[in-house]
C-alpha cells in the first residue's frame, strides 16, 4: 500500500481553541474537519511542506514550529503518515484561501464535528496527561497503599489506574472516585470483573487477556480505555479494537522482575511509530526518563513506584 506523507499544523487562538478545516467535496474524505496541511511534494523536507501548506491553505507566514508528533493511518485504499507540528509563531490571520470552511474550536467543541479518523489520537495525544500512575495492586484498605493514594492526590498525578487482583467492594471504589474527582485526577478501572458501565469511573484498563478476547470497544466514546501490551502485535490489535491508549512493558528491566527480557528503547520507539493512540512506556521508568520518552514520540511514562 501508498504511503502517503503528509505535514499538518496545530494553530491555537489566544484562548486555546485549535484551528480545523473542512475538506471539500470534491477530495478524499471530503466533508470531514481536519488540521490544515497537505502532502509532501518531492524533494522538499517536512518543515518545507508544512511552511508552504500552510501559506497555500490559510495564507499565514509560519515562523516558529515544533514536532507535535508523528503517527500512521490506514485507510481500506491508502495509509497516510501524519506528522503534526505546532506552530508556535506566525504571521497574517489564517483565512480559508482554497474556499474551505475553517472554525476554531476548544478540544471539547471538536467532538461536535464530523472528523477525519486521526482526529480522534490527536486529541488524545493533547489531553492525555505524561504520567500515568497505577496503583499497588494488593492490600487495597492498608494505611501503606492509602498513604501512597492520597499521596498522589495531593501530586501533579491526573490520570491513575486502579489494579486489582482481588474484587474490590463498590462502595470503596466509589470513595476512591469522589476522592479523585475533587482532585481532577481521572480514574480507571483494573480490577477483575469489569463490567464497562460503572458509573464511578472515568473508565477502565484492560489486561492483555482482557483485551485478546474483544473485537470491538466494549464502553462508550466518552469514557478512556487504556490497555496494557508487551509488543507491536498486541498493541496493533489494542488499536483496532478501540483503545484510547495503550501502555506498553517492560521497556527496561526492573527490580520487581529481573530476568524478564525487556524490550529496550529501540523496539518500544518502533511500536510507538507505528501506532496512532498515544503510548506510554512502563517497566523502569522513572522521572528521569520523561524527556527521552517523549523523544521518542511516546505521551509519558507510566508507574506504580516511577514516581
Ligand atoms: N490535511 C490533513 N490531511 C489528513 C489529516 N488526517 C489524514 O488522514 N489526512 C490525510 C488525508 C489525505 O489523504 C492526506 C492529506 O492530503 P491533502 O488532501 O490535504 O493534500 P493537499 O493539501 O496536498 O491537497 P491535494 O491538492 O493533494 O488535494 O492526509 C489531517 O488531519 N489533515
Ligand atoms: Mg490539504
Amino acid at each position: 500500500m501508498e504511503i502517503i506523507k503528509t505535514v499538518v499544523g496545530v494553530l491555537r487562538n489566544k484562548n486555546q481553541e485549535i484551528l480545523i478545516s473542512k475538506r471539500k467535496k470534491e477530495q478524499f474524505m471530503g466533508g470531514f474537519w481536519e488540521l490544515p496541511g497537505g502532502k509532501i511534494e518531492t524533494g522538499e523536507s517536512l518543515k518545507q511542506a508544512i511552511i508552504r501548506e500552510l501559506k497555500e491553505e490559510l495564507g499565514i507566514q509560519v515562523n516558529q514550529l515544533t514536532l507535535h508528533k508523528t503517527m500512521m493511518h490506514k485507510y481500506e485504499d491508502r495509509a497516510v503518515q501524519l506528522s503534526i507540528y505546532n506552530i508556535n509563531e506566525h504571521q497574517n490571520t489564517p483565512l480559508g484561501i482554497e474556499g474551505q470552511a475553517i472554525s476554531w474550536a476548544s478540544v471539547d467543541e471538536l467532538n461536535n464535528y464530523k472528523l477525519l479518523p486521526t482526529m480522534k489520537a490527536f486529541i488524545s495525544s493533547i489531553t492525555l496527561p505524561n504520567k500515568y500512575w497505577i496503583t499497588p495492586s494488593s492490600n487495597h484498605q492498608s494505611d501503606e497503599w492509602m498513604g501512597k493514594f492520597n499521596q498522589k492526590l495531593n501530586s501533579d498525578i491526573t490520570l491513575l489506574q486502579l489494579r486489582s487482583k482481588i474484587e474490590l467492594d463498590n462502595s470503596f471504589i466509589r470513595e476512591l472516585n469522589n476522592k479523585c474527582k475533587k482532585n481532577n485526577i481521572k480514574l480507571l478501572l483494573n480490577t477483575i470483573n469489569k463490567t464497562f458501565n460503572e458509573p464511578y469511573c472515568d473508565g477502565w484498563h484492560l489486561t492483555t487477556t482482557e483485551m485478546l478476547k474483544l473485537s470491538k470497544r466494549p464502553c462508550a466514546d466518552n469514557k478512556l480505555l487504556g490497555v496494557s501490551t508487551h509488543n507491536l502485535t498486541e498493541a496493533l490489535k489494542a488499536q483496532t479494537m478501540g483503545a484510547d491508549f495503550v501502555v506498553i512493558s517492560p521497556v527496561q528491566t526492573t527490580k520487581t522482575h529481573p530476568d524478564t527480557i525487556s524490550l529496550g528503547w529501540d523496539i518500544a520507539k518502533e511500536i510507538v511509530d507505528k501506532l496512532n493512540i498515544p503510548v506510554y512506556f512502563l517497566g523502569g521508568m522513572a522521572l528521569k526518563d520523561l524527556e527521552k520518552t517523549q523523544q521518542l514520540g511516546a505521551q509519558g511514562i507510566a508507574g506504580i513506584s516511577a514516581f
